[in-house]
């Protein structure tokens, strides 16, 4: 079943709605954004959530070029064990921070529907998996458009069986088309869940896109 993740929660009424819908994981933007967070947010946010709640969804962390040493610190202050990674983080950088301190490691990539698309190679090993987003010159995620679909089988040939999220512009009326598709292991928003007046998560949004989500997973 293809897993679901919310991403850019900025409060704790976005966690609690994620956390009602059953996303599998909520991610939060460490790094420079509109959708930032502090460290002492997400503590916070977390600190409640595991308060109020028995099952909680999987807490992701959105970092861009930060070093090991503070990865692992950060994670380590927050009991977050899982990072997905926007920068040009290394494949080596990633090997380590599974081996040495026990992160599940998403290396998010920018598909171009080129052949630098090949490097993704490099990580073949080296992560736990690839997130496919939508290439943008100076930015690194949350564009909120989506890449050629097409590109996925490219990259799939590249990877081999290394397990595949899907990001960039994903929406309630693209999500379920996509995981009929491509059946990957997770799925990824943030834009596609947001209000277009105030650019604040919208609870309608996230709960229908988990709905669509889950009952395509079911059928496919
Ligand atoms: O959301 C951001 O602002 C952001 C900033 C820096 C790195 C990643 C970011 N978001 C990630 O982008 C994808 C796709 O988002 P969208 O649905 O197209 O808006 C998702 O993985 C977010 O985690």
């Amino acid at each position: 079943m293809t897993k679901i993740k919310l991403c850019g929660l900025r409060s704790i009424e976005d966690v609690m709605v994620a956390t009602d819908a059953r996303a599998d994981y909520i991610g939060f933007v460490l790094a420079k954004s509109k959708r930032q967070v502090t460290l002492q947010q997400v503590q916070y946010m977390l600190s409640l959530l595991r308060d109020q709640y028995v099952v909680v969804p999987e807490p992701v962390l959105v970092l861009v070029d930060q070093s090991e040493e503070e990865i692992a610190t950060i994670c380590a202050t927050l009991g977050v064990s899982h990072v997905q990674l926007c920068g040009a983080e290394t494949p080596e950088m990633c090997s380590r921070l599974r081996t040495q301190h026990g992160l599940t490691v998403w290396k998010a990539w920018g598909v171009r529907g080129t052949n630098e698309d090949h490097e993704l190679a490099r990580y073949v090993g080296n992560v736990d998996a690839i997130l496919l987003d939508t290439y943008k010159t100076g930015t690194h995620g949350g564009t909120g458009h989506p890449f050629q679909w097409t590109a996925i089988d490219d990259v799939r040939y590249v990877v081999d069986n290394t397990p595949l999220i899907i990001a960039g512009g994903l929406q309630v009326g693209t999500v379920t088309s996509l995981i009929s598709q491509y059946h990957p292991f997770a799925v990824d928003v943030s834009s596609g869940i947001e209000t277009e007046m105030t650019g604040e998560k919208d609870p309608i949004k996230m709960h229908a896109f988990v709905k669509a989500a889950r009952s395509e997973s079911h059928v496919s």
